[in-house]
Parts: C-alpha cells; sequence; structure tokens
C-alpha cells in the first residue's frame, strides 16, 4: 500500500456547522493546513451567499451540503455543483443526517440560537465538539453539558477567552479534563471595541462605529454584542456552564489591545494569563489537534506570535457601565429561562439595529427595559422547551 493511502485511511473528518460565516472561514483556513490528515466531509449554512459557498465546496471537494433556508435552494438550481455533492435542505432530512451520519469532529459555528439543534444532533453522532457558538451553550446551559455528558462527547471551547481558560486548566493533563480545584476566579478580558477605544457614549455612537472593531474581524452579530458587552455578558455565562463554576466566580476586565485572554486566579493568590495574537486561528487548530500541540513555525501568518509580548504594556481596566450599560446584567442573579430571554431580546434587537430600524442606544435601552419585563423564572426541561421559550419572547416583541 503507498504511503499516501494509508494516510487516508487515518483521515479525520469533519462537518463545520456555519462554514461561510466568520469562524466557519477560519476553520477552513486551517483545516487546509491539515488537508494531509483532516477532510471536511460535510457542512451546513443558512444559504446566504450561493456563489461563497460554490467556492468552498469546490476547494475543499465537500460531500454533503446542508442549506437552512430553504428559499436558497432555487438559487442552488443556477450553479455549477458537482450533481455527486449532496444538498440537503428539508428539516426532517437534515436532522437525520445530523443525527445519523458519523463525523470526527464537529465544529459549531452557526451564529445564534440557531445553532442549539444541529449541534445537539450532531452529538449523537461525533464524539468530538468544537464549539465557538456561545449562544448555543447558554440557551442549552445545563442541559448542553447534561447531553454532551450522556453521549460522551468531548467538548472542547473556542470563543478566544474560553480557549485560553481551557488551556491553563488543562495544563498539566491531556484528558480534557479541566482542574478546577483550586481556582478561586476566572477572568475573560474584554476589549471594549470602538466604543472603548474613540470614548464613544452609546447615545452617540453610529452603525458605523459598531461595526468597525479594532482587533477582531468577526461576523455582524458578535461585532454589535462586542460594542454594547453583551458578548462578555454571555461568555461569563459561557465560562460558568463550560468549567462549572458560580457566575459569582467569573469575572471580566476590560484589556484593549486583546493579547491576554484569559486569566485563572487561584486561591493561594497567583493567576496564571493566558496571551495569544488575536486570530480564532490559533483556537480552532489548538483545538482540532487537542490534546497534539501546534507547531507555530508552520504557519506563516503566526510567526510575529513569538515576539507577542516584547516592548508591551499591559493594560486591564474595570468595566465602566456608562460605556457599557449592558454589563450591569452581568452581576445579576440569572435562571436558566432569564438568560434564554436575555439572549432572545438581543438577537432581536441586534437584529433591527443591523436593519437601520432603531439606533445603538435605542437597541442597548431595549434590552435593558425589557428584560426587565421579560425575564421570569419559567422551568425549561428539554431543548424544546428552549426553543419554544425564546419563540414565545421573541413573538411578544
Ligand atoms: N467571529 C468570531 O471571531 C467569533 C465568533 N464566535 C461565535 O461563533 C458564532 C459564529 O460567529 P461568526 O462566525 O462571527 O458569525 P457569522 O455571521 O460570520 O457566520 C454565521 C454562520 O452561520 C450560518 N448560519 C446563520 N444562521 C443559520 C441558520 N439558521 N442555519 C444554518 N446556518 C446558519 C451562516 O450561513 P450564511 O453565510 O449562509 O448566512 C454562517 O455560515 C457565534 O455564536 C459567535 O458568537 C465566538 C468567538 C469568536
Ligand atoms: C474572538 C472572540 O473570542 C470574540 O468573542 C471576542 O472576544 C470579541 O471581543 P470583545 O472582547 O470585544 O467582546
Ligand atoms: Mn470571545
Amino acid at each position: 500500500m503507498h504511503v499516501k493511502e494509508s494516510s487516508l485511511l487515518y483521515m479525520k473528518s469533519i462537518i463545520i456547522l456555519g462554514a461561510t460565516g466568520s469562524v466557519g472561514l477560519t476553520a477552513l483556513e486551517a483545516l487546509y493546513t491539515l488537508r494531509d490528515t483532516h477532510k471536511v466531509k460535510s457542512i451546513m449554512v443558512r444559504g446566504s451567499d450561493i456563489q461563497k459557498l460554490e467556492k468552498i465546496v469546490k476547494a475543499f471537494n465537500i460531500a454533503n451540503v446542508i442549506v437552512a433556508n430553504k428559499n436558497a435552494i432555487a438559487q442552488i438550481g443556477n450553479t455549477n455543483f458537482d450533481r455527486k455533492v449532496r444538498i440537503l435542505h428539508e428539516t426532517k432530512e437534515i436532522h437525520d443526517f445530523l443525527q445519523h451520519e458519523k463525523h470526527d469532529i464537529c465544529i459549531s459555528a452557526i451564529s445564534g440560537i440557531a445553532g442549539l439543534i444541529p449541534t445537539i444532533l450532531t452529538m449523537y453522532s461525533c464524539k468530538k465538539l468544537i464549539i465557538a457558538n456561545k449562544e448555543a451553550i447558554i440557551c442549552g446551559n445545563k442541559l448542553f453539558i447534561e447531553h454532551a455528558t450522556k453521549l460522551k462527547v468531548e467538548i472542547i471551547p473556542i470563543d478566544s477567552e474560553h480557549h485560553a481558560i481551557h488551556s491553563i486548566l488543562t495544563l498539566n493533563n491531556t484528558t480534557n479534563t479541566c482542574n478546577t480545584t483550586n481556582v478561586k476566579k476566572l477572568i475573560l478580558t474584554a476589549t471594549g471595541s470602538t466604543i472603548w477605544k474613540n470614548k464613544i457614549l452609546p447615545k452617540n455612537a453610529s452603525k458605523d462605529d459598531i461595526l468597525t472593531h479594532p482587533i477582531w474581524k468577526m461576523g455582524n452579530v458578535i461585532t454589535v454584542n462586542s460594542a454594547s458587552m453583551m458578548n462578555k455578558v454571555f461568555e461569563m455565562h459561557e465560562a460558568s456552564i463550560l468549567f462549572n463554576i458560580p457566575m459569582q466566580n467569573v469575572d471580566a476586565l476590560l484589556h484593549p489591545t486583546a493579547t491576554v485572554h484569559g486569566i485563572v486566579q487561584y486561591k493561594d493568590g497567583t493567576s496564571i494569563m493566558h496571551c495569544g495574537t488575536p486570530t480564532m486561528f490559533s483556537p480552532i487548530i489548538a483545538a482540532i489537534l487537542y490534546p497534539q500541540k501546534y507547531d507555530v513555525h508552520k504557519a506563516q501568518n503566526l510567526q510575529q506570535e513569538c515576539e507577542l509580548i516584547r516592548n508591551r504594556t499591559f493594560e486591564f481596566y474595570d468595566i465602566d457601565t456608562d460605556l457599557f450599560p449592558l454589563f450591569k446584567l452581568a452581576r445579576i442573579n440569572m435562571t436558566h429561562s432569564s438568560i434564554i430571554a436575555l439572549n432572545a431580546l438581543n438577537e432581536f434587537y441586534v437584529q433591527q439595529f443591523l436593519d437601520g430600524k432603531v439606533s445603538f442606544y435605542e437597541m442597548i435601552n431595549s434590552i435593558e427595559n425589557k428584560f426587565e419585563k421579560y425575564s421570569k423564572n419559567t422551568n425549561i426541561q428539554s431543548f424544546q422547551d428552549v426553543i419554544e421559550y425564546h419563540d414565545s419572547i421573541q413573538k411578544m416583541l
């Protein structure tokens, strides 16, 4: 047998949920680097840009393409998809496929609660979950972790701060068990986006201000969430759920350069900080290869990482709630249903903002005011309950 053939036998198969997005494209970039050992077999998208989709499918020779938005299917008829590509668009066939088609690794990178059910279903057939989709984690909450535990799915976070914390908590082992025994606090860093950089009060913030991030190039929704600081509120819950640490022991500090991504403070008064160039390439490739380590010199674009801390000043500040009123919500005790309500309100008003229907300031005020009204304690026992509760909140808006 030729060497090439024998290595094919060990090719790891990948499914990317949200392959056309910012995280999805970076994941594809990482997987291109690993193309001798990893094969992108399936992807799921909404179908917003069929030409982009077509390019990806061709470049990676992808076998299965799930398109969630049925209206996009009509456009696919006019494109050059190879006839061998299987295109799935009916809800039942999508669900069956996700639940039963075997993949070695799932990269969950759909934005919003729309990623919850696909991620949950994939856990039946794929045992390594690399996840960026924080809304799925916080809305699924303890049900999400119980589901993964029951199905023996290994979860590896790639949200940059959670990747940092995960790297610290697994420093002394290779089994993906996070050691939190002597942990006092988990601290996430926040850039503050342009709001902090240019000290713009929310009242004066324009759409251009908000959609230009000084550090990260991301999808629109998370870019807005970053500027409103809702991203950090979500991420604190995400950390609490993933690492099984009470919210009182999770904190965030403003750190404008995003050189340090996460800090673990121990009971003995010492802390470990995790630094890295602000690019999602690092968490993604680390998670794909975990527990093996990636050799940074293999990737041209990460050479600078060696220079990361030379002549640097590391600044950390408390998060100012005059600039970021929504950060007050990080200090409120939330039930499972109130987190779902908060996400539902946020998804609704962020979309209104992106559609030009409300200003950034109105968006923030609406989320804050409506949260008081809609955050009732409702019993959530299943993923179905999560989706129904989310939908019921959005119907009232
Ligand atoms: N961007 C980043 O650097 C980071 C992102 N995250 C998190 O990762 C997730 C993805 O973020 P990001 O990549 O920025 O988002 P993008 O908006 O750039 O991409 C979203 C992706 O999800 C797909 N999608 C959207 N809705 C649906 C749906 N209903 N069904 C199927 N697919 C859908 C989109 O398909 P289509 O293109 O066809 O619309 C696209 O592929 C979010 O939860 C975000 O908070 C976390 C850390 C960093
Ligand atoms: C890359 C990543 O992980 C984002 O979630 C990032 O954290 C957004 O930046 P903010 O710190 O500005 O929210
Ligand atoms: Mn993050």
